[in-house]
């Protein structure tokens, strides 16, 4: 296996100062579906990262519970119960990405709603399936894995439920060897402590150059996923977009870990924009 890098340069390439006559329709509607009573924060999380990272519309179906604290803190989210499945199915048809599984629980009432959500996306659309949505994959079955564009976001744990292979075996050769079972358009983003990005039948892999200790805190991954949509939706779905998703992701964590202890998954938020505006000056 070959290693290449994500750098800055690559992110560079993809983003791109915005064309003037443009509108929000051109930037892609992101659904996330995902926070229930328990992990609400999850789904907040990843909605939020996809409006501030440039996503054009955003709505989170979520529990009822969550739309008040959503609300608040990011007004620029739309809200549904992701139980409502007549709405879920309407905003599902019409979105560009659809982010599943962050703080989605692992219940009945989850895994019906994975369920639902995985067999009325289309061909034509992006799935990020990420954290609890991964878990109940990898543990049932029945669930079929839908015909679009996939991007996997698992971290080691979730990765060794749905491989089989045990954290010390995730060489690059072996992770390979599982992405060679799965469709095409699937792109895995493994992540770690030094993530790494891989394809089915692929000779080369790419590893993250950013990216440090003062992420490791509970919701920089749900925040990853709200990026990785974001990026998805306006940039279309290609490995470079996702790596430089990636990438930015982690930039901005390094850039506030010159002053920061901790790099919250809500201060990488609030300082997305700022970063992709440096990206995207000559
Ligand atoms: N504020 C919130 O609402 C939060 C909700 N969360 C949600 O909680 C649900 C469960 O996710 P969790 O990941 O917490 O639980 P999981 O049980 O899926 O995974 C955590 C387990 O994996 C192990 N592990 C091994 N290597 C790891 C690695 N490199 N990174 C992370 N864990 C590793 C941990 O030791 C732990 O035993 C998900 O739906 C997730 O989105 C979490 O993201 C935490 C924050
Ligand atoms: N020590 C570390 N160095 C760099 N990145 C880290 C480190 N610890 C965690 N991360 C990053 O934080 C994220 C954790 O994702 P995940 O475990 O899914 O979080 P959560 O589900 O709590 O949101 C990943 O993007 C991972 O690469
Ligand atoms: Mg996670």
């Amino acid at each position: 296996m070959q290693k290449r890098l994500i750098t800055e340069q690559l992110a560079r390439r993809v983003v791109r100062p915005r064309a003037r006559d443009t509108y929000k329709g051109s930037f892609g509607h992101v659904l996330v579906v995902g926070g229930n009573d328990q992990y609400g924060g999850a789904g907040i999380m990843s909605a939020g990262a996809a409006v501030h990272a440039g996503a054009g519309l955003v709505t989170l179906a979520t529990r009822p519970v969550n739309f008040t604290p959503l609300h608040t803190r990011y007004p620029e989210v739309m809200a549904i119960d992701y139980t409502d499945h007549k709405m879920l199915a309407e905003l599902i048809t019409g979105a560009t990405v659809v982010v599943i599984g962050p703080g989605l629980g692992t219940d009945q009432e989850s895994a019906e709603t994975l369920e639902f959500t995985l067999t009325h996306v289309t061909d034509q659309q992006t799935v990020v399936i990420d954290g609890s949505a991964l878990t109940l994959l990898a543990a049932e079955k029945k669930i079929e894995w839908p015909a679009s564009h996939i991007i996997l976001t698992p971290h080691e744990m979730e990765f060794a439920r749905l491989s089989k292979l045990k954290i010390a075996a995730q060489t690059p050769e072996a992770i390979q060897s599982y992405m060679n079972t799965l469709p095409t358009g699937t792109i895995l983003v493994h992540k770690s402590a030094r993530t790494t990005l891989y394809t089915p039948g692929s000779q080369d892999y790419w590893q993250n150059t950013t990216g440090n200790p003062g992420q490791a805190t509970g919701g920089t991954g749900d925040t990853l996923t709200g990026i990785i949509a974001a990026f998805a939706a306006q940039f279309g779905w290609s490995e470079e977009a996702i790596a430089a998703a990636v990438f930015t992701h982690s930039a901005v964590a390094d850039q506030l870990a010159e002053t920061e202890y901790v790099t919250l998954p809500t201060m990488v938020i609030d300082h997305v924009s700022a970063y992709m505006r440096q990206l995207s000056r000559p």
